[in-house]
């Protein structure tokens, strides 16, 4: 089971412990990790998390060459979306809300997002993530980074043009709530405005890596596999 308290060693600053012991739900779930850890209660952590952030607009394909990564390089893969589809079928709390904001294109809190990808990842035997469609803006990255306490090692931008993520999303067919064509819309905007500076933000620190998603999910997939075969070596 993946624990972020496990890392703290080589991830996480004495300053960014001394940030985080202001607040109290992220302190109280590492202060549970020590005392569990010192019980023997869960096993200490062996190897450090490799986080993946999987970018790009609505219908380019980050779920199809995510199921692609998973079988060829062994990484969990925790799709944001997936994870609001889920709060919405099992009637949770936030439910009714996550529903409006998906029909609408907007962005969920990032609050409850994070708490959704934290959960998942604590629940994990993998230490290699692959997120998909998240940071969608700025103020979930910053939020990431905050709760959970650690940045991406590699961000993935799938770069398709508009009229082919309109058309791959209108042929999807799997009864999502969003793929018609005046959700579409919004999301492509709310893509652009909000989604595309989360992009800049990784460029400008040498960690996106860009695939054109064009061609077949084989051909696009061949434009993945070197980025994940150069770390292979040292993720494990
Ligand atoms: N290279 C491709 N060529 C044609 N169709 C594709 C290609 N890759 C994926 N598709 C199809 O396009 C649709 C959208 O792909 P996918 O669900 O992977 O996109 P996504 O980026 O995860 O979208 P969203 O952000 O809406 O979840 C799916 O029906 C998928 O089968
Ligand atoms: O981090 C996220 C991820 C998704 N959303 C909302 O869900 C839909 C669908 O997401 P997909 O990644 O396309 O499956 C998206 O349009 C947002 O409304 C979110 O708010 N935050
Ligand atoms: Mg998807």
């Amino acid at each position: 089971m993946w624990r972020r308290v496990a890392s703290l060693s080589s991830s996480i600053s004495s300053s960014f412990l001394a940030q985080t012991a202001s607040r109290l739900n992220t302190w109280e779930s590492l202060t549970t990790g020590i005392a569990q850890q010192a019980k023997g209660v869960i096993a200490p952590k062996e190897k450090t998390p490799f986080i993946t952030f999987v970018l790009g607009g609505p219908g380019s394909g980050k779920g199809t060459q995510c199921i692609k990564i998973v079988e060829t390089f062994g990484f969990a893969h925790l799709s944001a979306g997936d994870l609001l589809r889920r709060e919405i079928a099992s009637k949770s709390a936030d439910g009714a809300m996550i529903l409006n904001t998906i029909k609408e294109g907007k962005i969920v809190p990032s609050q409850v997002t994070v708490k959704l990808i934290q959960k998942e990842m604590e629940l994990s035997d993998n230490h290699k993530f692959l997120i998909d469609g998240f940071p969608r803006t700025e103020e979930n990255r910053v939020s990431f980074e905050r709760i959970i306490g650690v940045e991406p090692n590699v961000v993935l931008f799938f770069d398709c043009p508009e009229e082919e993520m309109v058309k791959r999303v209108l042929n999807r067919n799997e009864g999502r709530v969003d793929d018609n064509l005046e959700t579409i819309k919004k999301r492509l905007t709310a893509f652009q405005a909000l989604s595309l500076p989360v992009i800049n933000y990784y460029s400008e620190r040498g960690k996106l890596y860009t695939i054109k998603a064009i061609g077949t999910e084989d051909e696009i997939f061949e434009q993945v596999r070197p980025i994940f075969a150069a770390f292979e070596q040292t993720v494990g």
